[in-house]
């Protein structure tokens, strides 16, 4: 029996960097959160030490500063591809590259009815991300969305599950439904109009997640993904992970009060966490695009 190294990978890990377009008075700002993972031939550092094939982390590092210089990011999407392509073009043992990307969103200040040119405010926790695996001649973009929190104050009921001697929870006709949406999406193509193809998708999501009469935060899931693959032919699948931000009704008989699902205990632990993939069924999975990656 012999002991080998299996499948590995190194990078930079969250490599924060803004980025202000200064070429009229009226800046842009990107904020980014890279990580860089390098796959290829690294058998010998892990085996004996032998650095001569490591390009350090802290190259990588820098070489998203510098190509952030060279060239506008531009999309997320296309900014992880050049990072990608620079690193197997550049260095002979790398065979591969996973870059991923978070971008955070800000919004101009408004000022007298208008956004400010230089002064920005962050909008929410929610981030645009992409996740791009290159590997030989292959590209795969999975690209998502991260912490969009969304809350339905009704049409959303949960009952007719299983009892059994440890079960207290009530059957509901009508209760608060909310989550935080984590989702990814992988493409079946790379000439994609990427933001937007991100802004109709994560539309798309949004009035789902309305519209739906929600019996479980599942069937709200597929809803989503399903409505996502109907308007979208350039992707295959969709990936989410959505906690369940349970709000208990406060029992307010104590009181000699009649809590008509009007006041709420919001807990943040634990939670249900409610994860699925929905694809179509003709087209050819793809485990190296999800190999490895957070939350799936
Ligand atoms: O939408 C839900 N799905 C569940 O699986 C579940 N389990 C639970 O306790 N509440 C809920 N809600």
């Amino acid at each position: 029996m012999g002991i080998v190294m299996g499948p590995n990978q190194y990078g930079k890990s969250e490599c924060r960097i803004v980025t202000i377009n200064r070429g009229s008075s009226r800046h842009t700002i990107k904020d980014l959160n890279v990580s860089t993972a390098l796959r290829g031939d690294f058998d010998d550092t892990h085996y004996t030490g032998d650095n001569a094939k490591v390009l350090p982390t802290d190259t990588q590092k820098n070489t998203v500063y510098g190509l952030a210089k060279e060239q506008p990011v531009g999309e997320i999407e296309d900014f992880a591809v050049r990072l990608g392509r620079h690193f197997i073009d550049t260095q002979e043992p790398v065979k591969g590259a996973r870059i991923l990307v978070e971008e955070y969103a800000w919004e101009r200040i408004p000022v007298a009815g208008t956004g400010h040119d230089h002064s920005f405010a962050r909008s929410s926790d929610e981030k645009r991300t992409t996740a791009v695996t290159i590997d030989g001649s292959e590209t795969h973009v999975v690209s998502g969305l991260k912490d969009l929190v969304v809350l339905k104050s009704t049409g959303s009921e949960f009952w007719g599950y299983p009892k059994d001697r440890f079960t207290t929870l009530g059957e509901t006709e009508d209760r608060i439904l909310a989550t935080a949406v984590t989702a990814r999406w992988r493409y079946l193509r790379n000439d994609v109009d990427w933001a937007k193809s991100f802004g109709s998708i994560r539309e798309t999501m949004l009035e789902t997640f309305a519209t739906t009469h929600s019996y479980a935060l599942q069937q709200s899931l597929h809803e989503m993904g399903k409505a996502v693959l109907e308007k979208h032919p350039e992707v295959a699948e969709v990936r989410m992970s959505l906690p369940n931000k349970h709000h208990f009704l406060v029992d307010m008989e104590p009181f000699g009060m009649q809590n008509e699902n009007e006041v709420f205990f919001a807990a943040d632990r634990p939670y249900g966490l409610i994860e699925g993939t929905v694809t179509r069924d003709d087209v050819d999975e793809a485990p190296r695009a999800w190999y490895s990656l957070p939350e799936f």
